[in-house]
């Protein structure tokens, strides 16, 4: 009998050799019907797509340019909540380099990751880690993580950041910064999509000081039987905006109008998501959509996620008065960014508990 190693990491599962995942990584049997290969998804034309919206007039001194990029901005965040922004202003070389930066800290050996191995326990959530079971169905995903926070630069902690490759943390704090003066940008033309001033929702979030850049890389290895597994399972990103690159190796599908719609790699482009954040702010005129990724047998897919997150107390996110009336009452009760997480995750585990 082979026995599974739980907490091992996904990548060293699938150099092993194995041609069954364990039970673990396999999804119940509801969610399977809706898994197929990513390959053959990515190619589908039919049907809605993600859409891709060109951010060159964001700020421009063109009064009419801008307001068609802001209306455009607002349709595909009312819309879908996601979108892939291009001529989004961040350099492609320093997006490559980034990339390079975190495949080549992924393509060192396991036991040179595990010097960075996080320790939830311990309150270490910084770091190389893979996910751990939470609940009693002990459901996994096919991926293994490198999590820290990015920005602003006083909140770093730079002794968990990879000290190899050499450019990765001058690549990665340089691009932190210029995503973050493009999350300031985006936030000024939906705040005026509310009809709100243009510096509010920045605000609202906790401005320079406080909005919290954190950096995921996602490492999905190559799975035996992608059909069964999912490199990360449904769900909305809590975070007010994500921005993502990725290896061009297709995985993200968004639920969109009751059906996986996948995303198209589109060269040179970041994915942005609205985050639970901005759809509570907007008493949910911004959406927050639910989305996963697929992994596959050919290709280890990478994918790097810059959530840009309020702080976890100081804030208490509810609907802003301006997008309440009668008409449109407050959606979502008051909560900090912490509880609106810790009840996530309460619901989660009930909706799996009930089965
Ligand atoms: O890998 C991706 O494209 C998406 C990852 C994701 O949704 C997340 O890290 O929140
Ligand atoms: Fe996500």
């Amino acid at each position: 009998m082979v026995a599974t190693v739980v907490g091992a990491r996904v990548e060293s599962l699938a150099s092993s050799g194995i041609e069954a995942i364990p039970k673990e990584y396999v999804r119940p049997q509801e969610e399977l019907t809706s898994i197929g290969n990513i390959f053959e998804e990515e190619k589908n034309e039919n049907g809605p797509q993600v859409p891709t919206i060109d951010l060159e007039d964001l700020v421009s001194e063109d009064e009419e340019k801008r307001a068609r990029c802001h209306e455009e901005l607002k349709r595909a965040a009312t819309e879908w909540g996601v979108m892939h922004v291009v001529n989004h202003g961040i350099p492609v070389e320093l997006m490559d380099r980034v990339r390079a930066a975190g495949a080549e800290f992924f393509n060192q050996p396991v036991e040179e990751k595990e010097k960075y191995a996080n320790d939830h326990a311990s309150g270490n959530i910084q770091g190389y880690g893979s996910k751990l079971a939470n609940n009693a169905s002990g459901q996994l995903e096919w991926e293994d993580y490198f999590f820290h926070l990015a920005y602003p630069e006083e909140k770093r902690d730079m002794s968990i950041w990879p000290k190899t490759p050499s450019d990765y943390i001058p690549a990665t704090s340089e691009y932190a910064k210029l995503l973050r003066g493009l999350a300031t940008k985006i936030l000024l033309a939906l705040s005026l999509g509310l009809g709100l001033e243009e510096g509010r929702l920045e605000k609202e979030v906790g401005g320079m000081e406080e909005l919290l850049l954190q950096m995921k890389i996602n490492y999905y290895p190559k799975c035996p039987q992608p059909e069964l597994a999912l490199g990360v399972e449904a769900h909305t990103d809590v975070s007010a905006l994500t921005f993502i690159l990725h290896n061009m190796v297709p995985g993200l599908q968004l639920f969109y109008e009751g059906k996986w719609v996948t995303a198209k790699c589109v060269p040179n482009s970041i994915v942005m998501h609205i985050g639970d954040t901005i759809e509570i702010l907007s008493n949910g005129k911004y959406k927050s959509i639910l989305h996963r990724g697929l992994v596959n047998k050919e290709k280890v897919r990478i994918s790097w996620a810059m959530f840009c997150e309020p702080p976890k107390e100081k804030i208490i996110l509810k609907p802003l008065p301006e997008t309440v009336s009668e008409a449109e009452p407050s959606l979502y009760p008051p909560r900090t960014f912490a509880q609106h997480i810790h009840h996530k995750l309460f619901r989660k585990t009930q909706v799996l508990g009930a089965k």
